[in-house]
């Protein structure tokens, strides 16, 4: 299958490495130049074609656009003039809105993938249009299951499930610093600290998903009663830490 990209930034770049990764041929990616070059130095470093104009685009099946939100409309509007096939966006729009002007044999997708994608280890939440057919919507699931695991949500919901997979990395990798700065300020050495945090933070979420146990009871399970741990609990209650992490949530997701 051949997939073209329109936009190769971060989140681009994340499914194109993913993409590579999982023994798509870079033969079969197309990148959409770009005013800034970034599609240019991508195509260079991965070997993939350049499309100089939106017509060439038109011998993928998919393509992907990647694009700053307010560059989304422009981008359709050149789509609809030059490429038939399936369009999936990581920059928003409106499905119902956006489907409705596109001819019979286009279609429009919208997909949150979170930048983990690009170690196969990702989470992508999908939107189809009800009248989206069987053959596209397989299309577009078995592509990104190739990055990590695929939800299928109605629209309504999807920047709830894009929130709570695609913008809370940002809110570990902070947690992750603090934490190390922590670590430093106690005298171990930097480096050394984020292999025991990153390790730390695996361990923990694989424990979680193998057992299934509620997190409430992992936790009980390292608090030991008058121990150093439920002291730590204790002040991560008391400087609102949940309160935090609802709230953080709650902003990104409006
Ligand atoms: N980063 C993330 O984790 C996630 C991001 N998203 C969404 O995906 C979209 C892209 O995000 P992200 O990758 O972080 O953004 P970036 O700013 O990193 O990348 C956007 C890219 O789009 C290119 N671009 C802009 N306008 C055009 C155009 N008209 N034609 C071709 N290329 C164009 C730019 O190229 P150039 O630099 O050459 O101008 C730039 O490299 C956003 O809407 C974001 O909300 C969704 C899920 C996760
Ligand atoms: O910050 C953003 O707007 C995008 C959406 C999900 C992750 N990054």
């Amino acid at each position: 299958m051949k997939i073209g990209f329109i936009g190769v930034g971060k989140i681009g770049q994340a499914i194109i490495k993913g993409l590579l990764s999982s023994q798509v041929n870079n033969q079969d990616i197309m990148v959409l130049k770009s005013q800034h070059h970034t599609a240019q130095k991508v195509a260079q470093k991965y070997h993939l074609f350049l499309a100089n104009d939106y017509s060439a685009l038109n011998v993928n099946e998919i393509v992907i656009v990647a694009v700053p939100q307010s560059a989304l409309k422009a981008i359709l509007e050149q789509l609809k003039a030059h490429y038939h096939g399936l369009i999936v966006s990581t920059s928003g729009g409106d499905l119902t809105a956006v489907n409705a002007e596109l001819p019979v044999d286009t279609s429009f997708v919208k997909a949150v993938p979170n930048t983990p994608v690009q170690i196969n280890a990702g989470i992508t939440a999908l939107s189809f249009a009800d009248q989206e057919s069987e053959t596209n919507r397989n299309l577009v699931i078995n592509l990104f299951q190739k990055l990590g695991q695929v939800y299928v949500v109605p629209e309504k919901l999807l920047g709830i499930y894009g929130t709570v997979a695609g913008c809370t990395p940002a809110f570990v990798d902070i947690m992750m610093e603090a934490l190390s700065d922590a670590a430093v300020i106690n005298g171990i050495p930097r480096q050394q600290s984020y292999q025991i945090i990153t390790q730390m933070l695996l361990g923990t979420a694989q424990l979680a998903q193998k057992t299934q146990q509620h997190p409430g009871q992992l936790k009980d399970e390292v608090t030991t009663p008058g121990g150093s741990t439920i002291r730590g609990v204790a002040e991560l209650e008391a400087t609102g830490f949940r309160n935090a992490l609802i709230q953080a949530v709650e902003a990104a997701n409006k």
